[in-house]
């Protein structure tokens, strides 16, 4: 386990930023521990930038995404939020849901619009162009007017926060979740912090339950993570530290609490005598010795700001983990889909041909790029506008969104009617048909978009 990043090392990571997804369990403080990260980045120099002549530059400001239908206020700005583009309420209302299916199912309204955000975050966290004059460095992008305005190296973004609802479970469980999880952590390097309430979890039993839960993120997502003791101001997260790294610390608390009959063993005022707890509890910490081995854990103040530098640090340690660890397996990951996907629509092109009894593909072009709008969007929002004045309810563009799919999978079947066309047209050629013949089925094809 990492307690500290220790001294800032020479960096081997790349210049991308690091996206810091926020997750933990209802009121331990996501939001404000979010608000704590913002004003940070805000105020404090970045020892990284590279301009001698300004040498306070504070932290270029954070790309912040807030990914929380359910949040009545969040104290700061986000530049993509969930809120603008599905209304909770509503959702819950004509789908006649409880609060937490109200959640999911504005994370699956929202996950349909994944493509958009993270091309959004592509374009605001794009690196500089190669110039010849160092000082003079800039990354064009683009405003809300869709004017072209040079950004300072110092205000590239570095970093995107993600806040998420505190029904954890919503979302990192639920198949949206997945999808904006992955869609971000196959772009950028993704951290998740995961945030703990410390006072509550003060007690052996709690603060195994804590570990489980993170356990059983850190599984599900496969993304590296950080533990944020939160709250350090009312309760210091020394003890937590300690049992993460000293079973015999662990045993000893352990044992103190089953003497006092928190277990409802014997001596207990409540319960009677089972006094199982103390023993699983024995057992887990030795399984999750291992766990705790691939954490950082920082305790940290949202409050005071105690511990932020720290967990800065913990991110960039994270950060050359992720690249050097997890970035390859992602990327096998995503080159094993895209054959998986390419091999599948082979087949079913085979297949077409040998029913149309036409000689088997020479081969495959290329999908064409989508075509892309003049007018770019400055915010998910935003696009949505721009495809949608009439917003109805916030998910009223949703059937828009479908047509936008099967926009793209007809830029497939444009590319296949293509292929289809000219292998048509040579095994017509071969066989001695007529033109009719030809021209005919290349206008049922025209029409069908796929023959
Ligand atoms: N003393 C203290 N209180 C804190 C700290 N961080 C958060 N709180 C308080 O904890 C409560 C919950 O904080 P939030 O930031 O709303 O927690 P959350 O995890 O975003 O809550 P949900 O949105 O319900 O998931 C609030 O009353 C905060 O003021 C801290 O570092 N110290």
């Amino acid at each position: 386990m990492a307690t500290s990043a220790g001294p800032a090392a020479p960096s081997t990571t790349s210049n991308a930023p690091v996206a810091i997804v926020c997750v933990g369990m209802a009121g331990s403080g996501k939001t404000t521990f979010m608000q704590r990260l913002v004003s940070h980045l805000y105020t404090h120099p970045d020892p990284t930038v590279r301009e001698p002549a300004v040498p306070k530059t504070p932290t270029a400001p954070p790309y912040i995404l807030n990914l929380d239908p359910a949040v009545h206020h969040v104290p700061f700005t986000p530049n993509i939020d969930i809120r603008d583009s599905v209304n909770y309420k509503e959702v819950m209302k004509q789908f006649n849901l409880g609060p937490n299916g109200g959640i999911l199912t504005s994370l699956n309204l929202f996950s349909t619009k994944i493509d958009q955000v993270i091309s959004l975050l592509e374009k605001r966290t794009k690196p500089p162009e190669p110039v010849a004059e160092p000082e003079q460095t800039t990354v064009e992008f683009m405003t809300n007017t869709g004017k072209a305005t040079p950004v300072p190296e110092s205000q590239q973004v570095k970093h995107i926060l993600v806040d998420t609802p505190g029904q954890i479970e919503v979302f990192v469980w639920s198949a949206s979740g997945e999808i904006l999880l992955s869609s971000l952590a196959s772009t950028f390097p993704t951290v998740i912090a995961y945030v703990i309430d410390t006072p509550r979890t003060t007690s052996t039993s709690t603060f195994m339950s804590n570990m489980l839960y993170a356990c059983s993120i850190l599984y599900k997502t496969k993304l590296p993570m950080i533990l944020v003791f939160n709250k350090t101001d009312v309760q210091n997260a020394d003890f937590a530290k300690e049992w993460m790294t000293d079973f015999e610390a662990f045993q000893d608390a352990l044992r103190k609490e089953e003497e006092g009959g928190s277990f409802g063993g014997e001596g207990s005022a409540v319960g009677g005598g089972s006094g199982y707890m103390g023993s699983l509890l024995n057992s887990m910490s030795l399984v999750l010795d291992e766990f705790y081995k691939h954490l950082s854990v920082v305790g940290v103040s949202a409050m005071t700001g105690e511990g932020i530098d720290e967990f800065f640090k913990g991110v960039n340690a994270k950060k050359e983990e992720f690249e050097r660890d997890y970035k390859p397996e992602l990327e096998r990951r995503r080159a094993e889909r895209e054959s998986a996907k390419v091999a599948h629509r082979q087949r079913e092109l085979s297949k077409l041909m040998k029913d149309m009894n036409v000689g088997p593909s020479k081969g495959k072009k290329p999908a064409k790029p989508r075509p892309t709008t003049t007018e770019e969007p400055d915010t998910v929002s935003d696009a949505e506008d721009m495809d949608d004045k009439s917003d109805n309810a916030g998910f009223g563009n949703y059937d828009e969104i479908m047509e936008d799919n099967d926009d793209s999978d007809d830029a497939d079947y444009a590319d296949t009617d293509d292929t289809l066309q000219s292998r048509y047209q040579t095994a017509l050629k071969n066989s001695g048909a007529s033109d009719d013949q030809d021209m005919s089925f290349l206008r049922m094809m025209h029409k069908a978009k796929l023959g």
